[in-house]
């Protein structure tokens, strides 16, 4: 099914397929706009393709020896699989937050700081101004702010995965995409990352694979539904939810499959 959703849109896939090494075909031609400034969530059962489908988003796929891309995928009109794109410019402005929190075994302050020392930034006040900016926006400020310099290990997992959050969003990205960012959280971290994430649509566009529909009703605007590979239904979430277009959503998200 072709989806277009004309609200701004930031990045626009077209036609992309996506083959794993062997000739595996794991997307069979999306074609999907996300709206800038958007939560948007990719959602369906295990195997269809969610976290493919983001990883093309920044490229993130072209770590895999032997995949190969067919399509187009635009950030701000711009073909990112163009001769021409600089990688580390493109997961610069498209960042990623993992299913898994990955703090470094460093400070809290150096790990929101890390992208831009590995950028070359050598400026204290900056480094300072952007640590307490992303920590605020993060939702993690106050709960860190007298301990920037002790080990990022030591943090509950749900702080770390805002920390993670706080890092992504420290170089200034235009987009965040999210792997089941929530997965390894108890509900109460889950609730606070999640209260998070709906903030954060104020100044980016997010994109968030789930697993769980409860949370896509709860944080996203948008919803795509994939299943084997195809993009099923793409709409507003509350629509997507309460009046799925395609037996094939109503059936998923009534629990009929997945
Ligand atoms: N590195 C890989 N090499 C080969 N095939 C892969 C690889 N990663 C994923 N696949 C296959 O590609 C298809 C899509 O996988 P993908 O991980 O994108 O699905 P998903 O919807 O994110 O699933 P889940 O919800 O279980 O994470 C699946 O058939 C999967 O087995």
């Amino acid at each position: 099914m072709t989806a277009v959703i004309n609200e701004n849109p930031i990045i626009q896939v077209n036609n992309l397929k996506f083959f794993y090494p062997g000739d595996a075909r794991a997307l069979h031609g999306i074609d999907l706009s996300f709206p800038e400034k958007n939560v948007t969530a990719l959602i369906g059962p295990s195997g269809c393709g969610k976290s493919t489908l983001l990883r093309c988003l920044n490229r993130m796929n072209d770590l895999i020896d032997g995949c190969r891309v067919e399509g187009e995928i635009t950030l701000e009109g711009e073909n990112i699989y163009g001769k021409n794109t600089d990688i580390i410019e493109l997961r610069r402005r498209v960042g990623m937050v993992f299913q898994k929190s990955n703090p470094f075994p460093k400070s809290i302050y150096e790990n929101v700081i890390y992208g831009l020392r590995i950028a070359g930034e050598k400026d204290k006040k900056l480094f300072d101004e952007r640590v307490e900016k992303s920590l605020k926006a993060a939702a993690l400020w106050d709960e860190v702010k007298d301990r920037l310099q002790e080990s990022a290990l030591g943090l509950s997992g749900g702080q770390m995965q805002r920390l993670c959050i706080a890092r992504a969003i420290a170089v200034n990205p235009k987009v965040i995409l999210m792997d089941e960012p929530c997965s390894a959280l108890d509900p109460k971290s889950t609730a606070r990352v999640e209260e998070t994430i709906k903030d954060l649509r104020d100044d980016f566009t997010i994109i968030i694979v789930t697993h769980n529909m409860q949370q896509a009703a709860r944080v996203s605007d948008h919803t795509a539904f994939l299943f084997e590979g195809n993009l099923i239904e793409y709409g507003l979430t509350d629509q997507l939810f309460v009046k799925p277009q395609v037996k094939q959503t109503e059936d998923y998200i009534t629990g009929r499959f997945g």
